[in-house]
Formats: structure tokens, C-alpha cells, sequence
């Protein structure tokens, strides 16, 4: 099985890791025309090769237009509400990418994130309207798209909208997820309001789908990362002076081992900790492979004495692995409970459900006060889809509230096998451990309408399925 090891040795960034996966084997010409089929402009990558404390590797960079940091101004009438209530960009005419920080120069700077700081030092001039909307947390919205795409809930439909493949798609959701869910978390917004840092949004969004289509290229289907050092001190933002790790990071690296660090330095960001946690199957030290190429991603900041660089290996995954089973993931559980509503209302909720993405919807039947009959309602759903999903909720039953909670779930890989029978074709879905296939299931709609098109019992076609494998 082709597996992925992340020895992040120096912490993890976006950037840091759209670099190694190019060194490693990845096109960065596909990376590229690949984010041209999601709505997002006003920007270039740039690959270049640097060498950091004698480790040749790769940086990958986004640079934003200088017309970009203008996108925004015709919206800056009207109250202006930041999730983060700081990138307010100046509107000078200059752009404020620090991109080309000759970081050497900063070092007096004690402490400042080691990474992905472009969009973080923008002077936050708040010179429009004069007035300081800083902390302000009440997105008006005039009428006016404020966040070109930097709301979480703009970013999931971005790429819901795109032409990425689904998987691209799906691995990048499930990157923004849980930085989306601990931001939330630390700033108290409701998730689907968080906001990328404004022009950081575009970066976090290239580097996010470029990791994606990276590892769809390189057909990762493990990944497995080391224990995660984190950095220590302090880091300015514009919120002030904030202690590394950052919140964000802290919060997603919870019950994820991570290696101590006293280097006074952001080794990880929010951006490398939504990777590691949403795509890391196991952690610990490099498994038995068989290595067929290994990558060198170039952090920002240079640290005297240390390569400041991600390292990745890709290869062949070995026997003996058996503990990397399973992907990790948590999942939403929605759940509310009604003595008042009819079979039918019931019936058209749970196919609403489906369709807006829950997993799965389960109906129990309970009694509830004053001896009523009444039905809870479980809804199992994907962490983005939750506010979606509480809405339909709420529009759709009695309810006055909705209870939920996370539960982390190990899945088993899945693959669609499509097999050829005398009743056409039916897709199969098998369930696959360590890499071997344990099971195997003819999907039950191919089945049923093969089964009434042959005028056959549904036993029949399904065997038949399964004997054709
Ligand atoms: O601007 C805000 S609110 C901000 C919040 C946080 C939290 O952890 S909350 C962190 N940061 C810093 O921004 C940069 C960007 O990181 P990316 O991963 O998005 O590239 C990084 O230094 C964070 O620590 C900003
Ligand atoms: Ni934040």
C-alpha cells in the first residue's frame, strides 16, 4: 500500500508541506492547473529551490497580485465585521505580502511564527472610516460579499463548486475542518462564520487544495506522521502578542502526540495542523517501507543551526504495519427528539437529511413526558456539515433544540469495484484492512433496478454480483 511518512522534525506548514510533497514526486504543473478549476484569483505560486542550513528543498509560495489587497475595498463601507477583527488591510495602494521578508533581518523579532507569516504581517491599518472595528464580531453584510471566499462556510461551497475530482475535494474539506472548528472554538463564532484571516484565506486555501491534489497524485493512501514538535514563545499577530503554540494549533493537536520544543519558534501552524490531524492514519517513528522517493519542503524562516525544512517519504508500506488500520476521524452526532410530528414529516426529514450529507439518520422510538410516543432523531454527519444539517433540523421538525456531540470513529478503507454480470453492471463496494479486501457488498440500488429490469428476485442478481467478483 502506497503510504506517505511526515517527519516534521521542524514543525509543519502549508507551505512546508505542498513543498516536500513537490520534491517528493508531485507536478507542480498540475498542482497549478488543478487550482485553476477552483474560483480563486489574484495570486501566482512560486517554486523555487533554496537551501536551508545545507538541506536543498523546496519553497512553495503563494503571491498575491498587487491588485488583490484592492479586491476588498469596495466593500469597506459600512460596518465591517472580521471573525478575527484585524486583517484590516491598508488601502494605500501597497500591498503588505511580506513574502520576500528577508527573515535574517527579523530575527531581533524574537519569536515571530517561523512560517506562512506572509499574510500575518500585513500593517493592519484601519485607516477606512476611521474607526476601529477591531474585535468586532458582527458581520453585517450590506449587501456586499465582505470575505472574498474567507468564510469557512464560502470556502466549503468554493470547492464543493469546483471542478476538483471528489476526492480532491474531500481531502480538502477535511483539512479545513477541524482549523475551521478550533478557530471557532477560540474565538466563539459559530463554525460556519469563522473567517480565514482575509488575504491569509487565499493562502491557506491554494496550500490546502495544493496538499490535496499532491497526495491524490501520489496516490497516498496512508499517511503516517511523527511525533509533532509544536515550537514555544510568542508570535505577533494583530490580535497582539499570542503565545506559540498558537490557540488554533494547540486546540487540534489535542490527543495527538506531539514532541516537546523549546525552540522559540511557530514550528507549527494552524494550516500544518489541520493536515496532520485530518490526515494522519497513525503516528510514531517511520513504519517498515520500502521508500521510493523522499521530499524537502522549505519553511520561511531560516533557524541558525537547523534545517528548517519538512521531510517527507513516500513508498511502499511493509508487513508488520497491522496497527495502521483504520483512518481516525470524528464525526458529528445531531440529535433531537419530538412527541408531535406525523409519519410523513418524518419520512421527508430524513431524506432532506441524506441529501444535504448526513452519513446516516436513525430514528428510535421512545416515550417521552406525559406518557407521549415520540421519536428521536440521530443524525450522523461530516464535522462541515453540522450547521447545514442543524438547520434543516430546525426548519423541518418541532423541535425547539438540537443536542450534539463528537464521536471519533475508525473507518475501514472502501473501494467501488464495478463487475459485469448477466444482469449488467453492478458496483460493489469492498471494505478493505491492511490492504486486503474482508469484505465485499453489491450496492443495493444497482441491484434492485437490475433485478425489476430482468424481472428476477434481488437474491439472484445479488449473487450473482458476487460471484462475478
Ligand atoms: O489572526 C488570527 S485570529 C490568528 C489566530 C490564530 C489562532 O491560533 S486562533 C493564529 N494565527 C496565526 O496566523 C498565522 C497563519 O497560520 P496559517 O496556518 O493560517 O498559515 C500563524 O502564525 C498563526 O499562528 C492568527
Ligand atoms: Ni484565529
Amino acid at each position: 500500500m502506497k503510504a506517505l511518512y511526515i517527519d516534521c522534525f521542524s514543525g509543519i506548514s502549508g507551505d512546508m508541506m505542498v513543498g516536500a510533497l513537490i520534491d517528493a514526486g508531485a507536478s507542480p504543473e498540475k498542482i497549478k492547473s488543478e487550482l485553476k478549476k477552483i474560483n480563486v484569483t489574484g495570486y501566482e505560486i512560486k517554486c523555487t529551490r533554496v537551501v536551508k542550513e545545507g538541506i536543498s528543498s523546496i519553497k512553495f509560495d503563494v503571491i498575491l497580485d498587487e491588485e488583490h489587497s484592492h479586491v476588498h475595498d469596495h466593500h469597506h463601507h459600512g460596518t465591517h465585521g472580521h471573525s478575527h477583527g484585524e486583517h484590516d488591510h491598508t488601502h494605500d495602494g501597497h500591498t503588505h505580502h511580506h513574502h520576500d521578508h528577508d527573515h535574517s533581518n527579523h530575527e531581533h523579532h524574537h519569536q515571530e511564527h517561523n512560517h506562512d507569516q506572509s499574510h500575518h504581517y500585513h500593517e493592519h491599518n484601519p485607516t477606512h472610516h476611521g474607526s476601529n472595528h477591531h474585535h468586532e464580531h458582527d458581520h453585517s453584510h450590506d449587501g456586499h460579499h465582505h470575505h472574498h471566499h474567507s468564510r469557512y462556510a464560502d470556502i466549503v461551497k468554493l470547492i464543493d463548486d469546483s471542478e476538483l475530482s471528489s476526492k480532491v475535494k474531500e481531502r480538502s474539506k477535511q483539512i479545513f475542518a477541524p482549523i475551521a472548528k478550533s478557530e471557532s472554538k477560540i474565538h466563539n463564532m459559530s463554525i460556519e462564520d469563522v473567517h480565514f484571516h482575509e488575504v491569509g484565506a487565499i493562502d491557506s486555501i491554494v496550500d490546502i487544495i495544493a496538499t490535496a491534489i499532491a497526495l491524490e497524485e501520489l496516490e497516498i493512501e496512508k499517511i503516517i506522521t511523527s511525533h509533532v514538535p509544536l515550537g514555544s514563545g510568542k508570535i505577533r499577530i494583530s490580535h497582539g502578542i499570542y503565545p506559540v503554540p498558537a490557540p488554533a494549533t494547540l486546540d487540534m493537536m489535542k490527543n495527538v502526540p506531539i514532541a516537546p520544543s523549546d525552540l522559540p519558534y511557530e514550528l507549527t501552524t494552524p494550516t500544518g495542523a489541520g493536515i496532520v490531524v485530518s490526515q494522519s492514519d497513525s503516528y510514531g517513528t517511520l513504519p517498515a517501507m520500502k521508500i521510493s522517493s523522499i521530499g524537502y519542503g522549505a519553511g520561511t524562516r531560516n533557524i541558525p543551526g537547523r534545517p528548517n525544512v519538512l521531510r517527507v517519504m513516500v513508498g511502499e508500506l511493509l508487513e508488520g504495519n497491522e496497527h495502521i488500520v483504520g483512518k481516525q476521524e470524528t464525526i458529528t452526532v445531531l440529535e433531537c427528539h419530538m412527541d408531535d410530528m406525523t409519519g410523513e414529516a418524518f419520512g421527508y426529514l430524513m431524506e432532506k437529511l441524506l441529501n444535504e450529507g448526513a452519513l446516516d439518520v436513525y430514528y428510535t422510538p421512545i416515550f417521552m413526558k406525559k406518557n407521549r410516543p415520540g421519536t428521536l432523531v440521530t443524525v450522523l454527519a461530516p464535522e462541515h456539515r453540522e450547521a447545514i444539517l442543524t438547520d434543516i433540523l430546525f426548519k423541518e421538525t418541532t423541535t425547539l433544540g438540537v443536542r450534539k456531540n463528537t464521536w471519533a470513529r475508525s473507518i475501514l478503507d472502501r473501494q467501488m469495484i464495478h463487475v459485469e454480470t448477466a444482469f449488467g453492471l453492478i458496483k460493489i463496494k469492498q471494505a478493505i484492512k491492511n490492504g486486503q479486501v474482508i469484505r465485499a457488498v453489491p450496492e443495493y440500488e444497482d441491484v434492485k433496478k437490475a433485478a425489476s429490469e430482468h424481472a428476477v428476485s434481488f437474491q439472484e442478481v445479488y449473487h450473482a454480483a458476487l460471484k462475478s467478483i
